[in-house]
């Protein structure tokens, strides 16, 4: 049976090598413009699942998934995707011999800023200016040849919008992989893929009592005794003023009967919220 897997598009964006690399080949893949587009029509049943960069080892989370998932679409995280992220500088190709004289650096936020040393010391002059996704950055380049841009983006962006590769692998370190999310509104759904399971986690966020001393402390305790393995713990606003913040904590297991559901009931009875946004196994690329 043929499923529909939205993703972060156009064509050849990282998100798009990720889901061609995970789902069988009978899956139909939609690209969308937006993270919160994606995750709207994943909510609205339009499309199956929804594929969404979650993480980047040398930027952080993409917040725009976060929030979006905490705030706007409670969809569930039921899979998890580690690509690696290697990043080029390419040009229209009637600039290939002048890419040095960009005036104009286009890419996803993360991918600049992925690049910050090489662009620094390689385009001094060039303004930064942010796209969509990376393959939206390449699309636009192909289509306006007349403005003087660079752009930040894979391989297949390249040969997707016909640019020329001037630079390969300019990311500033080279450990650089990304976390995706596939998500749906239920929280159980099968998968299937053929890549290889690197490890299983649950997703957990937490809002704590609000000027209770020592309460993270508290909660992280909630973990430790029961000998849970986090692998990520980061605050973010919670958008109702200054100094309110929730937190999203990893756990390294899926969600089990007895350690995560006495961590969570534990965490309740100390006034806290706590809310599983997916329990899921991640796969490698
Ligand atoms: O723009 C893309 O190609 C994406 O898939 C998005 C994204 C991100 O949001 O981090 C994904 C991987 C790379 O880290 C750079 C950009």
């Amino acid at each position: 049976m043929s499923y529909k897997v939205g993703y972060l598009g156009p064509a050849a964006t990282f998100t798009h090598l990720a889901v061609t690399k995970f789902f069988e080949e009978h899956a139909e893949h939609v690209p969308f413009l937006t993270i919160p587009q994606c995750m709207d029509a994943a909510a609205e049943g339009r499309i199956d699942l929804a594929v969404v960069p979650l993480e980047n080892a040398l930027e952080g989370s993409v917040n725009l998934t976060i929030d979006y998932l905490v705030h706007e679409q409670p969809l569930s995280i039921i899979g998890e995707i580690v690509a690696p992220i290697q990043q080029h500088l390419m040009v229209h190709p009637s600039r290939e011999d002048s890419w040095e004289d960009a005036e104009r650096v286009y890419s996803h936020s993360h991918a600049i800023a992925q690049c910050h040393k090489f662009l620094h010391h390689q385009l001094p002059k060039a303004k930064y200016e942010y796209a969509t996704s990376t393959g939206a950055a390449a699309k636009y380049i192909q289509e306006h040849p007349e403005e003087n841009i660079a752009v930040v983006a894979n391989e297949l962006a390249a040969e997707e919008y016909n640019l020329k590769i001037v630079r390969k692998n300019i990311h500033d370190y080279t450990h650089n992989h990304t976390r995706f999310a596939v998500l749906h509104p239920n929280q159980h759904t099968y998968i299937k893929t053929k890549l290889k399971k690197i490890t299983d986690r649950t997703t957990l966020m937490i809002t704590l009592p609000s000027d209770q001393s020592g309460a993270l402390h508290q909660v992280l305790s909630a973990f430790s005794w029961r000998k849970l393995n986090l692998s990520k713990i980061e605050s973010r606003p919670m958008k109702t003023g200054l100094g309110n913040y929730f937190f999203i904590i990893d756990i390294d297991m899926k969600m089990d009967e007895v350690l995560i559901p006495g961590a969570m009931a534990e965490l309740e009875a100390l006034g806290c919220s706590v809310r599983t946004l997916g329990t899921y196994s991640a796969y490698s690329i």
